[in-house]
């Protein structure tokens, strides 16, 4: 019996492990793929392993994106929830995504890793259409920080590379450069030493949300992918971790093509563009001063609405308030 119930314990457990594994290897926090499965029930899905073609190897090599009449949708017979976006990105532009609750952010991000059904257009990543590419290559080479990267219970190390792929000087090299080294590994009481042994406790319960969106930080820096599509945290990070967070993102991003989906207007004001979304269409893209700028603009009432205008303007590189006045 004890032989039973042991064989049966290690089943349980190595499928659990397989889960995690799959989870991590998608970059996806729980929260996403407990969405994406209830997704896959409800939508009709593409075979996750169809017959598509495998890109060269240094594909996406500039990251550039071009929407090109995109529509999409969550099911077979289901209405569209992203209207006709036709936009192209430029290689290492930093977009900030922004628009109201439903407008379509997250499922745009969901898009560029194609969790949804295309109905009509193509999204195509430096000449390539993801429509024609193999699924695994295009969740392989591009990164999708969650607002709450899954941590798995283990050691930084096996966190950062659960396959053991590569060096440690590699991996050391992503934790200092993301920040996490100098944030440290637990609340801050002290100075703990970080380490790549350092031990992580189921769901990374042992550090903070910020500090897990470091290590996502830190898993992208390791795969080093072109393209980086973030979902900012919604919870109020601490101001420590929330500045590491965006040093990040541009200096150690500079060369990757960044998409946010913003919560907060100041995480993305002084980006190179701003995309509006609302009701899924695209309402307005440009540079964030351009848009602050534009009379009855969408963005410059969303900044409006903060109370914060002049501040967020001087952020976003203006000078003189232009309130009120056209371009
Ligand atoms: N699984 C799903 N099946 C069908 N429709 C969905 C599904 N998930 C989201 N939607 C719909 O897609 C639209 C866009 O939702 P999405 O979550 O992308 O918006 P969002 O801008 O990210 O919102 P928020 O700021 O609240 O996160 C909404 O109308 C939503 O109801």
């Amino acid at each position: 019996t004890s032989g039973f119930l042991l064989s049966t314990a290690l089943e349980f457990t190595s499928r659990i492990l397989y889960v995690v594994r799959a989870i991590n290897k998608n970059e996806l926090s729980l929260n996403s793929v407990q969405r994406i499965i209830q997704y896959s029930t409800e939508v009709e899905v593409e075979e996750p392993h169809c017959d598509r073609k495998d890109p060269p190897a240094h594909w996406p090599d500039s990251g550039r994106i071009e929407f090109d009449n995109y529509s999409a949708k969550y099911a077979e017979d289901g209405e569209d929830v992203l209207h006709e976006l036709s936009l192209s990105i430029k290689p290492s532009e930093k977009i900030g995504i922004v628009g109201p609750s439903g407008c379509g952010k997250s499922t745009l991000s969901l898009a560029l890793l194609r969790f949804i059904l295309t109905s009509n257009g193509s999204i195509n990543i430096d000449g390539r259409a993801l429509s024609d590419t193999n699924l695994d290559a295009i969740r392989s080479r591009l990164t999708l920080v969650p607002q709450d990267p899954t941590l798995f219970s283990g050691t930084l190390r096996s966190n950062l590379d659960p396959h053991g792929a590569q060096d440690d000087s590699v991996l050391w090299a992503a934790l200092k450069r993301s920040g996490f080294a100098r944030a440290g590994g637990d609340s801050g009481d002290e100075a703990a030493e970080v380490g790549l042994d350092s031990e992580v406790a189921s769901g990374g319960s042992n550090f903070s949300q910020g500090q897990r969106q470091l290590v996502g930080l830190a898993r992208a820096l390791v795969r080093s992918s072109k393209v980086i599509i973030m979902d900012e945290a919604t919870a109020s990070l601490d101001d420590e971790s929330d500045k590491l967070v965006q040093r990040v993102i541009r200096e150690e991003f500079e060369g990757c093509t960044n998409l946010t989906v913003a919560h907060r207007l100041e995480t993305v004001i002084d980006f190179d563009r701003i995309l509006v979304l609302r009701a899924g269409r695209v309402v307005e893209f440009d540079t964030p001063l351009a848009l602050l700028d534009k009379q009855d603009g969408t963005f410059r009432e969303m900044v409006e609405a903060t109370g914060n205008f002049d501040a967020l303007r001087r952020a976003a590189g203006g000078g003189e308030s232009g309130s009120g006045r056209e371009q």
